[in-house]
Parts: structure tokens; sequence; C-alpha cells
């Protein structure tokens, strides 16, 4: 059976139709479709003139293209790397006789982070000169600092304009590449906010600053264009990333977990329900999130994406798109709902089709009110090197027979017109796919829409709105007739509706709040300060109607009582960082009393049934012994908060993992627990468990993800600074090298301080300098010192990503501890710093993980398999499928594999165990040979 587009990637995944490892020959596919040419061609999507080069490009391979990921700073300097380095080696190469374009910079994405080139994956493969440069992009790519997205998709969320502080949305969001812009724009400046809190307070202290101290030109920018001070320079927005396919938003959760957010939750819902999110919940009130913008990025029938998903010339069918035209309806009325006044709806898809557009967006509109409540932004001014085309104003509908209609009065006689035995080919129209009648027309600008077509800068096809909420809005029901709206009630928003345009942050609200309240105690907590606001402001009351979930009666949300119930200040979970002013001594009087947790409250069969269970984030007590343990051991600033520690077990104890989050997703996961949503992932990974010798030795390691969050926060005695690259590239060629009997004298600059430095994990700080052996980019680490070792805890991949990038050097990792064999294995754990858990070491013990090796799990390989154990109290299908999704995602997005299925662990434990045990590596395992198979993957695979 031909699958249709439709039929793949869950609902509607229109697009994204991996094809990893295909070998297709492009140019033999039949790029024709009688009813897909002489539709565009009938609805004149594209001027006459320009009919043939659209036709051609549609029949043209797709260029590739890759953006660079992660902060500004970091994403830059990768960048350089290949500006400076790669590109002068692949210009004006010839293949087989032939010029051979280099990439180049998309001209309209900021700072050149966006590259694209025509060079097709076959001459890459092919022309040696390309190959160092393809084992850039593959290494790169692996380690999350490059990703492969298609030029127009990177347009909604630039268009969306996030700014640190936000609070935003994204609907349908697998796999996730505008999910990591979007978190991208959240933490915009934030390093350099971070850092310039860091320095005011060691100046404030009197500490002497080292150069890397000193405020640079950007972070002087940042400063000056940023005010987003609340959380000591950390952002305060929020993403929550959703999708509907439960395999899918595994796919999204590995993609964005990349980015180490720690302001990200991931969600997993039919969008056109989604659930309204409690924000407030106090003394019988209830108040829900609103968002500042929100990314509708909607299933779609996807003719756009042609190019690349080749099976759209054989299987487009009108049908397609009149199926999906609802639903996307639906989305965006739900978006609009969940929006602030003010903010803002970006409403994309990567089809031509008016009905699943033009029409959308009106309909939408049209059931909010109309353009007195929601506006179509005109964006004439953005992106300005990007070539588009105006929305569509008129256009006729196909129905599945392929008859075109102008209007639905005609489809209305025609159906009159059919005798009883006639099939009705109409019966998927609708009157909102047509364009809107004439009244409506004038004040629908649809003409403000973008259409990008692909011949226009060489890219698929793409359509983007952007919508601004003007008012509250009660949205039409569907089933109800359309509204005539008269001039003059557009023009009079009702009395309850708030006039004012709200373009406020939680916390801006709350400091409105402190402006217009009594005299406040400026301790006074946030949740105080919410409470007021509820006093003085009438609470945001849920708009769904029907589309509510159910989850807020509105009776519960418009209950007030008349006076806000009192509460201890510091009761607030805002508190704990939100106020530039905290001393030590707040934090020291913390009395975090964690909310009572609620049962599991739903099982869902999984698509591959499994049950899928809501997942516990459960905050830890700031007093809880084993955090008090962590403080202590890295001397942990008072000023770093200390209540938004988080574990992911039912029974809330810190057993292998603790996990840090925004203070905003705290308290969504705490005020939303156990009330049906679907929660699937929150939270940076910080300390990891860590089975190790020494009772003074913290058992707790910091983990790499979490260190840029706390990195400026640990004390000076768990820090080693290191200043030249030749240490550096010692350390990641070398693991483990030896520190006892001399061995620190080999480790130059920091070989006093290695030896010196108490047993455990530590901070290694790579200071930046002018000197010629100095580094350009600040960097940290994290390392672990051992009785008689060192070893820089990164994964191999990462290792050998930095030396390519920062040395240009390909030397083959080496293991530099001592001999692991059966009998001397326990002492060489133990001078590592690692040990096995008691009565694990013999063999065959432990058939759960030891499976007969006769070699013990290290505390390292243990991190290997954390995606594989049941701490979160996941049933083993779900283990399976989870494995068998990231393995899908991975290859989809074309890095090496991190994790991998059972068998593949099974028989890395008995047969190759001994060997790779030799490898220690503190994450990922790779075996021999693995990185070839995947480089020739890597830019075959489409995303
Ligand atoms: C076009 S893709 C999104 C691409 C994504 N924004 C990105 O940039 O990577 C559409 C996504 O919507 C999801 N989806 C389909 N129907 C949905 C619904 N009713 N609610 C939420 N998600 C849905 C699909 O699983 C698919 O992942």
């Amino acid at each position: 059976m031909t699958l249709t587009p439709l039929q793949r990637g869950g609902r509607g995944g229109g697009r994204g139709h991996f094809q990893p490892g295909s070998r297709t020959d492009y140019s033999a596919i039949d790029k024709h479709n009688e009813r897909y040419e002489s539709y565009y061609n009938e609805l004149g999507i594209i001027e006459d003139s320009e009919r043939g080069e659209f036709w051609a490009a549609l029949r043209r391979e797709l260029p590739i293209s890759f953006r660079f990921t992660g902060s500004r700073g970091h994403a830059l300097t990768v960048q350089q790397r290949l500006i400076d380095h790669y590109i002068p080696e692949i210009t004006s190469v010839t293949f087989n006789g032939e010029p051979v374009d280099p990439p180049e910079p998309v001209s309209w994405f900021p700072d050149k982070l966006a590259w694209s080139m025509t060079t097709t994956k076959n001459v890459i493969r092919k022309c040696k000169p390309f190959a160092s440069f393809q084992k850039f992009l593959v290494s790169e790519t692996s380690v999350g600092n490059i990703s492969r997205q298609e030029v127009v998709s990177m347009i909604p969320p630039l268009l969306l304009d996030v700014r640190p502080g936000m609070t935003v949305l994204d609907l349908c969001a697998a796999p996730g590449s505008k999910s990591a812009q979007l978190i991208e724009a959240v933490h915009g400046g934030e390093e350099a906010r971070v850092r310039k809190v860091v320095r005011d307070l060691a100046k404030e202290r009197g500490r002497e600053l080292s150069p890397d101290g000193m405020e640079t030109d950007l972070e002087k920018q940042v400063a000056e264009a940023e005010n987003d001070w609340s959380d000591d320079g950390r952002s305060t927005g929020l993403l929550i990333a959703n999708d509907m396919d439960y395999r899918r938003a595994q796919m999204l959760i590995h993609q964005v977990k990349r980015l180490n957010s720690p302001n990200l939750i991931v969600t997993n819902h039919n969008a056109t329900f989604f659930p309204s999110v409690r924000i407030f919940a106090e003394g019988g009130k209830t108040r829900y999130l609103k968002f500042d913008r929100i990314l509708a990025d909607v299933p779609c029938s996807g003719d756009g994406t042609t190019r690349k998903n080749i099976a759209i010339w054989k299987d487009w069918l009108p049908g397609n798109s009149l199926g999906l035209h609802i639903t996307q309806q639906r989305i965006l009325v739900r978006a609009l709902q969940m929006l602030k006044v003010g903010g803002r709806v970006v409403y994309s898809t990567c089809s031509m089709n008016p009905v699943e557009n033009e029409a959308v967006v009106a309909s939408a509109i049209e059931r909010c009110g109309g353009m007195a409540n929601v506006d179509v932004v005109d964006c004439s001014d953005m992106l300005p090197g990007l070539k588009r085309r105006p929305g569509m104003t008129s256009w006729r509908v196909m129905d599945k027979a392929a008859q075109m209609f102008d209007s639905w009065a005609e489809v209305e006689e025609y159906r009159v017109s059919l005798g009883e035995d006639d099939n009705d080919s109409t019966a998927r129209l609708a009157e909102s796919m047509f364009p809107p009648t004439p009244s409506d027309q004038e004040r629908i600008p649809l003409e403000r829409c973008w259409r990008i077509y692909p011949h226009l800068q060489d890219t698929g096809g793409f359509f983007i709105t952007v919508l601004e909420k003007k008012t509250e809005i009660k949205a039409r029901n569907e089933s109800e007739p359309k509204k005539e709206i008269s001039p003059k009630e557009e023009s009079e928003p009702k009395e309850s509706e708030p006039k004012k345009v709200d373009q406020t942050s939680i916390v801006d609200v709350i400091n409105e709040i402190e402006s217009k309240t009594e005299p406040q105690n400026n301790n006074g907590s946030a949740v105080e300060k919410l409470k007021t606001l509820d006093a003085i402001a009438p609470p945001q009351v849920d708009p769904a109607n029907h589309m509510d979930d159910g989850n807020a009666p509105a009776t519960q949300r418009q209950d007030r009582p008349s006076s806000p119930p009192k509460r201890p200040l510091d009761d607030s979970p805002f508190d704990g960082g939100r106020s530039p002013k905290r001393t030590r001594n707040d934090v020291d009087t913390y009395d975090y009393t964690p909310p009572p947790s609620a049962p599991v409250s739903y099982d869902k069969v999984g698509k591959r049934g499994g049950n899928v269970h809501e997942e516990a984030f459960k905050y830890l007590d700031p007093s809880h012994p084993e955090l008090l343990r962590i403080y202590d051991f890295y001397e942990l600033s008072e000023r770093f908060p200390r209540d938004r520690f988080m574990v992911r077990n039912e029974m809330g104890e810190p057993v292998k993992a603790i996990y840090y989050t925004s203070e905003l997703a705290k308290r969504i996961l705490t005020l939303n627990e156990g009330k049906g949503i679907k929660f699937v992932h929150c939270g940076v990974k910080m300390f990891m468990k860590q089975d190790a010798q020494g009772r003074d030795i913290c058992r707790w390691r910091i983990q790499t993800e979490g260190l840029p969050v706390v990195q400026h926060w640990v004390g000076d005695d768990r820090v080693v600074y290191m200043h030249k690259r030749e240490t550096l590239r010692k350390l990641l060629i070398e693991m483990f090298p030896r520190v006892a009997n001399d061995g620190w004298k080999e480790l130059g600059e920091i070989g006093e301080r290695v030896r010196d430095i108490a047993m455990g994990c530590c901070v290694l700080r790579v200071d930046t300098s002018d000197a010629e052996d100095g580094f350009k980019e600040r960097l940290v680490l994290p390392l672990w010192k051992s009785i008689s070792s060192v070893n820089l805890m990164l994964p191999k991949e990462e290792r050998r990503a930095m030396l390519l990038r920062l040395f240009n050097d390909q030397t083959e990792l080496q293991y530099k501890g001592p001999r692991r064999d059966e009998a001397t294995f326990s002492e060489a754990a133990n001078e590592n710093g690692v040990i096995q858990e008691p009565g694990t070491l013999a063999a065959g013990q432990d058939p759960e993980t030891r499976k007969g090796s006769g070699l013990a799990r290290t505390s390292q390989e243990d991190e290997f398999m954390d995606g594989f154990d049941t701490e979160n109290g996941y049933s083993k299908p779900r283990q399976q499928a989870e494995q068998e999704v990231i393995a899908e995602a991975e290859k989809a997005i074309g890095v090496a594999p991190t994790l991998k299925p059972e068998s593949d662990i099974e028989r890395l434990e008995t047969e190759e165990e001994a060997q790779l045990q030799h490898e220690a590596d503190t994450t990922k395992e790779v075996q021999p040979g693995e990185t070839v198979k995947e480089e020739e993957d890597v830019f075959n695979t489409t995303v």
C-alpha cells in the first residue's frame, strides 16, 4: 500500500518524511501530477510569467541548509570555524571539471547563523576537498552545535519576535527545529547578563577580577539592550513545546534537550484542546497562564516540501487539504484563546493551498470576533532580504473529484442538483474554506500574509502569518452560524473587555501590582503580589468555552473571595532569586513546603501498547540532607536558588539524578500536578549520583548540561582555572591522565592545582586571553579528580568534536588509566574515583546489569545506561518505545546514535564490555567503526 503524505509522520505530519539512508536517484523520479499542476495553475498562485520557474524549481532537489545552534556567543564561535577554516578549503573547487559551490550564509538570517548550499550530497561524498568539511558538519551536528533545518522553517520563530522573559507556546512542535530557535530566543542575552551580575557582585565584595572577568563589547551591548535582570540575569521566560503524537514528542525531547534549558516544558496534547495551565490557585481562586507568543506550525498537506518529499508528486490529492482545514482552524482559534492581549500568534504551514492558509486565518479571525479582536500584523519591514509574495484574497476550492467551486453558494447549488444515488464529492467542503465575503474582506487584510515560493530563493514553499490579539475574545462555536459584525460593534469593545494592550510578563505583572498597592514590604513574595492582583484586576478567565477540557470549571475560575488570604511571605516560589537584593541570610530563612504530591491520575495506552503514565516531577525541600551536602561540597553561593531542585521519581527522593528548573516551570509543574496535563519533559540534569571512594567526596557530581547554569555560583575551592590551549588538548585526548607519582607534572599549568584539589567533581574554567596559546571562547567543563588521576567528564563525541573544532586534531582518544582486567578491576575503578555498588563486583552476580561479563558496571557506565533504567518508573514497553523513537529521531536528524536498542546494550555488556571499559566514557558508548557509517548518513537525511 502506498502511504499518502498524511498517513506518514503522525496525523498530518506532512513535513519531515524521513528517508534516512535513501539513495533514490532524484533525477529518475517522475515529477508530474496533472491535478496538482492544474490546481495551482488555475488558482494563479503565481504570475503567469513566473510559472515556468516555479515548476522548474519544484522539480529540483532542495539545497542542504543548516543552522548554528545554542547561545549566540557559542554559535558564532562555531560558525567562525566554518568561515576561517573550511570555506577557504572548499572555495574554487571543481568536480568532474565542473565548479562546486561552497555553502553561503542565508542573507536575511541574523548574524549569518544559517547557511545553505546547492552542492548535492553525492558530490559532497565523492569530492575530496569536501571530506573534512563534511566531518566538521557531522561532528558538530552530533554534539548539537549545528542543526539541519530547512531555510523556510527558520522564518516563523524570527517573526514571532520572542524576547527573554516571555512565555511562549509551540503547539505542534515535533520534531523541534523551531522549538530550538524559540528556546534560544527565550534565553537571549542570558550569558552576558549573568556574567554582569557575577562581575558586579565580585566588585561589591572587592574581589580582584581576572582579565576574563572583564566586560566584552557583546556583553555591553546586551546589558544595554536587555532588561530581564529579575532572576540574577537568568531568563525568567518559558517555552512549552507540545505535540499530540507521543512518539514525535520523544523526538522533540531529544532535539530540544540538547539546549539544556531549565525554562522548557514538553507536553503531549491535542492542540485543539490544549488544556488551560494553572498559574495561580489559592483560596478557591484559579488563574490560567496566558502566553506572550504562540507558534501554530500546524499539521498540513505539505506540498511546499515537494522538493524534499518526492512522493508528493505521486500522492498529491485535493482531499489532503480539505481534511486538514478544520483541525488547523481549531488549533489557531485555541491559540488565540490562550494568547495574552497584545500577544502574537504565528500561523504557518508548508502547504501552498489557500484552503490550509488564508482560509484558515480568515475563518479563525471571524470566529474570534473579527478584526476588532484579532489583527493581521503588517510585517513588511521584517526580514528585508527575504523574497515573498502577498497572501491571496480570492481563490477557488477543488473538491475530491477535482471539480472547482468559486463560492459556498455554488457548492450548495451543486448539492441540490445531485440525484439520490450520486456520490457527493463535495462532502468535505465547508463554507470556511472559501474566501471571506466582500464585506469581510475589507476587514481582513489577507495580503499581509506571506507566501514563499520555491523559485524565489531556491527553497521549499511556505506560508506564514502573524496575528495580534487586541482584546479578550470569546470564540464563536463552530456549529453557530457566522455572525455579521457591524462596523460599530467592531470599533467599540465590550465594557468587560480590557481596553489596554497587555504586553507584560508575569514578573511585570507582579511589579505592576507592587506599584499599585499599599506600601509594600520589599521582600513581599510574588504569590502575595499575585493575590493582591486578584483584588484589583479581574482574573483572566479562560475563554476556552466549548474547547475547554474541563480541567477548570468556569465557576471556580470566576470565584473571587473578597479579600486575599494571608500566607507567609517566604512561601513564594518566585522569591528565590528574583530580587536582585537578596542576601545570604535571606536564603537561610527559606521555608519551602513542597506541595502535597498528587496521585498518578491517568493512564493512556501509548501508540506502542505501553502505558503512558503521568510522569513524576517532585521538588526537593531545600534543606534536604543530600542538598545540604551538595551546597557544602561545592560551596554553592547562597544566592543561587535552592528551591528549584527536582527529582523524577514518585518517592520524591534524590536517588540518582537531581534536576533544576526555572521558577516558572516549577510553578507550573507543581500547580498542575495531578490535573491531567501530560508533562513529558522538564528540567536540566544538574547533579548525578556517583559512587566514589573517600568519605569526604560528595557523591553528587555536576552534570555537563547543568554546568552552564550553576558554574558561576560554585566556590573557588572547587574550581580549576586554565588558560592554555595545549593543556586542554591534552585533557581532551587523554582519558584519566595520571596525577599520582609525579604524573601531575605532565599536566602543565593545572598540574599543581589538580594535585592539591580535594577528590571529587570540580569545575574546569577555561578563560580567554590574547596570548598566542590562549582561548578566544570561554569554556566550562566538569572534571573528576580521583586518587591517582583526573578526567574530563565529557562524552567521547564531545571530546572529538572539540578537538576538531579547536585544534583541527583527529588524534584517537587515549585511555591513560590502569588496566582493567578481572583481577585488578576493583582497584582500577577505585583509582579512577568510581566504585561499584556493594556486592556487584563478582562475575555474573547481577544479571540485570552485569550480564555475566565478570566486570561490574562503573558509575560512568551507569550513566550510559541512564536512559534505560527504571528510575522514572517507566514500564518496559515504554522504555523500548523510547529507545526506538530516539534512535529514529537521531537517524532523522542525522546525529550519532547516543542510545542503543536493548539488544545492542546486551551485546556490549557481554562480548565487548571488557574492551569498552578500557575506554570508559562518561555518558555515551560508540562502537568501533560506527562513526564512518554516520558520516555517510548524516547529510542524506531530511528534517
Ligand atoms: C508540521 S509538523 C511541526 C514541525 C515543527 N514545528 C518543527 O519545526 O519541527 C506538525 C506536527 O503537528 C503534530 N500534530 C498533528 N496534529 C496535532 C494536533 N491536533 N495537536 C498537536 N499536534 C499535532 C504532528 O505530530 C507533527 O509533529
